[in-house]
């Protein structure tokens, strides 16, 4: 296929929802850059010989399979460099974390894979926790270089609508400071707010903060849709950002976060049986101030109670599993101009 229309290890979207796997596996673009499929959903690209610029960047989405705009944005990312129209001076993973999920345009098919990192998918078997697994070792190995920067953006829409459309969820780790400087870089990507963990956690983006030693962040990026209807999702400013490190062309980075609102974990809501109930409405949105004293939620005899001042609430949902997160209260760790 001649390069105009790309080459076809470009559609490593089009072959994961067909189930598909590409004749060839390796191709290179006239400039050098080398595209290798790895498995279903993942795809590793090589800079040209001479370019590589020292950091690994992992781009992942579809961990849960109907948050469909972030997928669409890194089709176009990888369709633009096997044309050759991005010449990438890093090397990049792309991955598309739950196919089967994609496929039947649902957050997952038996279990939250994002809730079976770091550790927990031995805990359990099943279609998601061997993939949790697949994703782990494909991470591991393209982390294994030494001497590099390590950059990692794991790519979501949200349940509901938000107050504030775009943030980002900062992992945590024993010992280790949030940079400002990546959150400098994430305010220059569109991203409004970031929340930065306190603990441990089992999500993807927290595996690679805590196993690799990467900077590690799970972006929200709007309202979860089908393929094919995310024009009201606005991923446009992300989308240049991460070409122009793709191509290590950054404009420089402001010293000191300018807008961006900063909010730390105050409490998880944690589900402990089919006893649950949440007092918010279906329509209520992320980021939403609740009132001191407000009754959140049940579970036979255990009360969540607000006692927080400016306390929101973000992803709350009945519905998970037992032992499952079913939402997070968060209040600003700053000042908030705009809120
Ligand atoms: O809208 C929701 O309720 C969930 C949206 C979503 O999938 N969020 C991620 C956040 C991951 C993290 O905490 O870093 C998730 O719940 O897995
Ligand atoms: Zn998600």
């Amino acid at each position: 296929m001649t390069e105009q229309y790309g080459l076809s290890l470009g559609k490593l979207l089009e072959l994961t929802l067909a189930g598909r796997e590409p004749a060839e596996k390796i191709q290179v673009t006239s400039s050098g850059i080398r595209l290798q499929w790895l498995s279903e959903g993942a795809l590793l690209v090589k800079p040209a010989n001479g370019t590589d610029a020292g950091i690994d960047l992992l781009l992942s989405a579809g961990i849960h399979g109907n948050e469909t705009a972030p997928i669409e944005m890194l089709d176009r990312l990888l369709k633009r460099i096997a044309r050759g129209e991005i010449k990438p001076r890093v090397r990049i993973l792309f991955l598309l974390g739950n196919p089967e999920a994609m496929r039947r345009n649902v957050r997952f098919v038996e279990q939250d894979m994002n809730r079976l990192f770091n550790g927990k998918h031995v805990l359990t078997s099943g279609f998601e926790a061997q993939r949790a697994d697949q994703l782990e070792r494909l991470v591991a190995h393209f982390f294994s270089e030494p001497d590099r920067a390590r950059l990692h953006y794991d790519l979501h829409t949200a349940i509901r609508g938000s107050a504030i459309e775009r943030f980002a969820l900062y992992p945590w780790s024993e010992g280790r400071e949030h940079s400002q400087a990546e959150m400098a870089r994430l305010e220059a990507a569109g991203i409004d707010a970031v929340l930065l963990q306190s603990k441990p956690g089992i999500t993807f983006s927290a595996y690679s903060y805590a196993a690799h030693q990467a900077e590690a962040f799970t972006l929200e990026l709007g309202k979860a849709r089908p393929f094919g209807q995310n024009a009201g999702v606005d991923v446009s400013q992300l989308e240049s950002r991460l070409k122009a490190i793709i191509e290590q062309c950054e404009p420089e980075l402001p010293q000191t976060l300018e807008r961006l609102k900063v909010f730390h974990v105050s409490r998880e809501i944690i589900k402990q049986s089919e006893a649950f109930r949440l007092h918010l409405a279906d329509d209520v949105a992320n980021f939403s101030p609740l009132p001191e004293g407000y009754l959140l939620a049940e579970d036979g005899s255990q009360k969540w109670i607000v006692t927080e001042t400016d306390a929101r609430i973000i992803f709350p949902n009945p519905n998970v599993r037992p032992g499952l997160r079913a939402g997070i209260l968060i209040v600003p760790t700053k000042a908030l101009d705009n809120s």
